[in-house]
């Protein structure tokens, strides 16, 4: 699985990279940072113009109808073609629907979950490498100017999101909210990303079920207490709420942005300016709805012996991939940040459109510092 990563690495880097499968080689670079040279180089080496492969959410979003029941598609394009007009139908806002589109092939949509894995826009381009140029290229992989993977590989590695954790470091760190506390550090076995559970009192006194939060990172809310969400609050008063009763876990997950990372997050911003909500700004950049998945938490939760909780959380996704996955949520507490004129339309668009229970946040009147932060009991989930 180290190719795999190194890939990632290349592909974070602007790199083109070759994707073997038992018939063709496919060279793919990610749409990120490319220029004119860059289609000219890439058609160059593969013998012919390559292709824009995007996700099926973003084909939605040019207002196309899917070839097929793929998750991605090829756009063919023509040697005319100038980068502007490639970055456009990838991730503007406004693009002109594409004339012709094919499903993408396999080595094509593994690409799309190699850019995923590595928080670059979900974009690439494709070519496969016509038989008279393998020679040149088998030449560029033997000198390691390109990296190659196998096709197998990489869909292995894309299944094993089961990835297995490390448990690596630990050490008490009194908060202001809770002066009881223990970070525990975990880390993906392929070192890309970091998790903390954050074990608030003594575990030996937890209350069962035990009270959990899983708060997904967002830097600009937690670290610089952004008005444009709720994160910062819900992230304070939730170890507040977990210590008044009896201590618990906060998961602190490396999922910034829902999963898409901080430079699509800045990204998403930028186009939530232009008049879209949070979810359509993702749509945009070929992302779905929600990209979390919570397999971390359910790996850190084992890990800590926890197979009850109560939940703080307004989002039923959370309730459900944790119940998914075997673990019994027994009951639920909400967890509100403050409404204000700046994540007024952030919090409306979580509540309209991804079911977030958020009716007591979000009145029809009022829009500025009407509440505190606070915690209700919201009852079990009977
Ligand atoms: N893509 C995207 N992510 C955002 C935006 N605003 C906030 N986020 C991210 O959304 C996530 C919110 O995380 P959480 O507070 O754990 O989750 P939640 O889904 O709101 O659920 P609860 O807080 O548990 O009710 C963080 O990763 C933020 O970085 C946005 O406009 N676009
Ligand atoms: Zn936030």
């Amino acid at each position: 699985m180290r190719q795999v990563e190194r890939t990632i690495f290349d592909l974070r880097r602007g790199l083109p990279v070759v994707l073997r499968t038992p018939q063709d080689d496919v060279l793919v670079q990610p749409l990120e940072g490319i220029d004119d040279d860059t289609l000219t180089s890439l058609a160059t080496l593969a013998g012919h113009a390559p292709g824009l492969v995007i996700t099926e959410h973003r084909h939605a979003r040019l207002g196309a109808s899917m070839p097929s029941a793929s998750h991605a598609v090829h756009l063919p394009l023509s040697v005319d073609h100038r980068a502007g007009d490639v970055i456009a139908w990838a991730m503007a806002a406004e693009a002109d629907t594409p004339k012709a589109s094919q499903p993408a092939t396999p080595a094509e949509t593994a690409a799309l979950g190699l850019m995923r894995r590595g928080l670059l826009v979900p974009a690439a381009l494709s070519a496969t490498v016509a038989p008279a140029r393998r020679e040149a290229v088998d030449a560029l992989i033997a000198d390691g100017t390109l990296l190659a993977v196998s096709l197998e590989d990489v869909q292995r590695y894309d299944e094993g999101d089961m990835t297995s954790l490390k448990r690596i470091s630990e050490a008490e760190i009194p908060l202001a909210e809770a002066e009881r506390t223990r970070f525990v550090l975990f880390r993906e076995s392929d070192g890309l990303r970091e998790h903390l559970a954050v074990l608030v009192g003594d575990p030996a006194e937890w209350a069962d079920p035990v009270p959990v939060r899983l708060h997904s990172a967002c830097l600009t809310g937690d670290l610089f207490g952004s008005l444009r969400c709720d994160c910062g609050e819900q992230l304070r008063t939730s170890v507040a709420a977990i210590r008044e009763r009896g201590g618990g876990i906060l998961l602190y997950l490396a999922q910034e942005g829902r999963g898409i990372g901080l430079a699509n997050k800045l990204r998403a911003y930028h186009l939530q300016d232009d008049g879209l909500d949070t979810v359509d700004a993702d749509q945009v950049l070929g992302f779905g709805d929600d990209e979390r998945r919570y397999h971390v938490a359910l790996q850190m939760l084992e890990a800590l012996a926890v197979t009850r909780i109560e939940l703080l959380t307004n989002n039923p996704g959370k309730i459900d991939a944790m119940s998914r996955g075997g673990v019994e949520v027994v009951g639920r507490q909400a967890c509100y940040g403050k409404l204000n004129e700046h994540n007024r339309r952030y919090l409306s668009a979580k509540a309209e459109r991804a079911g977030h229970w958020l009716e007591d946040v979000l009145e029809p009147s009022g829009v500025t510092d009407r509440r505190a932060p606070r915690h209700d009991t919201s009852g079990s989930l009977e």
